[in-house]
């Protein structure tokens, strides 16, 4: 599964000089370039959980829903797309006529290259790349959403709303799986978790001066939630079971049953 041509993709140097304070990151054309080096390199278990997702959408995807051509189909929403790395990953394990995937992204760079990227590996599949803020789609009934790192980018009194569209479009028996980066409330934890997360930069080849760039253009956007606030959430919006099935340090994945 190649997520494009790594010829094309740009190696993150992003943070390395010195920039304006107050610069925000935002996913613009240069975060485009470099998004699949940036991510791998910054996301404890990206890998890991774009791997599982298509193991979930086995289990969960039952064809409960109607396509254009009146045949059943299993229709599963990936939420802040980028580069349509999780529709990449389902897509390699359904036939085109089982799976309708609708891939949503608020920035038009990401879904420029997200549209050629999947059509281009995956022409017989229906996939739709759509350029849209996920706070205004009306979604349709769907038996899987994929939220892999978004709902971390929406201002916080937003992330109710999502989330009951999403709840209210997912069928019986269908799930939404949501992966965030998140912070201990017991601070000295926090700071555990935090260290070793600059540790695992570190690791991957990232420089004091990049993890501290990056660190202060995610202030105010990248807004983190405890684990426990992500799960006290779920329940207020009508998740009857959720469960963390996995974490590496500060990242973590829930799946949510309908
Ligand atoms: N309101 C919004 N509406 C739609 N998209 C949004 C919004 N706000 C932010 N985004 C989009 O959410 C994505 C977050 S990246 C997701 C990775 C991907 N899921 C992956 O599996 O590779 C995670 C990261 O970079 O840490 C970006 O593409 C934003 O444009
Ligand atoms: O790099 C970081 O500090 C992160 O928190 C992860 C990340 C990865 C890609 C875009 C934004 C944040």
């Amino acid at each position: 599964m190649s997520q494009s041509n790594p010829a094309t993709i740009k190696h993150d140097t992003l943070f390395t000089t010195p920039l304006d304070k107050a610069a925000r990151f935002s996913f613009d054309e240069q975060v485009v370039a470099c998004f699949p080096d940036m991510i791998r390199r910054s996301v404890p278990g990206y890998g890991q959980v774009l791997a599982m997702l298509p193991i979930f959408a086995r289990r969960h995807c039952k064809y409960r829903q109607q396509g254009d051509d009146g045949r059943r189909v299993s229709r599963v929403y990936d939420l802040g797309c980028s580069l349509g790395a999780a529709s990449m990953a389902l897509a390699g394990e359904f036939a085109p006529q089982d799976l309708q995937i609708k891939a949503i992204d608020i920035s038009p760079a990401m879904t420029t290259k997200a549209a050629t990227v999947l059509n281009d590996n995956y022409p017989e599949h229906d996939i739709e790349v759509v350029t849209a803020d996920i706070r205004d789609v009306t979604l349709e009934p769907c038996d899987m959403v994929i939220l892999n790192l978004t709902l971390q980018f929406l201002p916080a009194a937003d992330r109710v709303a999502v989330l009951e569209n999403i709840y209210n479009a997912l069928s019986e028996g269908g799930i939404l799986v949501l992966t965030e980066k998140t912070h201990a409330f017991d601070e000295q934890y926090d700071a555990w978790l935090v260290e070793r997360y600059y540790d695992f930069k570190r690791a991957n080849g990232y420089t004091e001066m990049e993890i501290s760039g990056k660190r202060n253009a995610l202030e105010n956007v990248l807004i983190t939630d405890t684990l426990d606030g992500h799960h006290q959430r779920l329940d207020k919006v009508g998740f009857a079971r959720h469960l963390t099935w996995f974490q590496f340090l500060n990242f973590v994945s829930i799946v949510a049953f309908k």
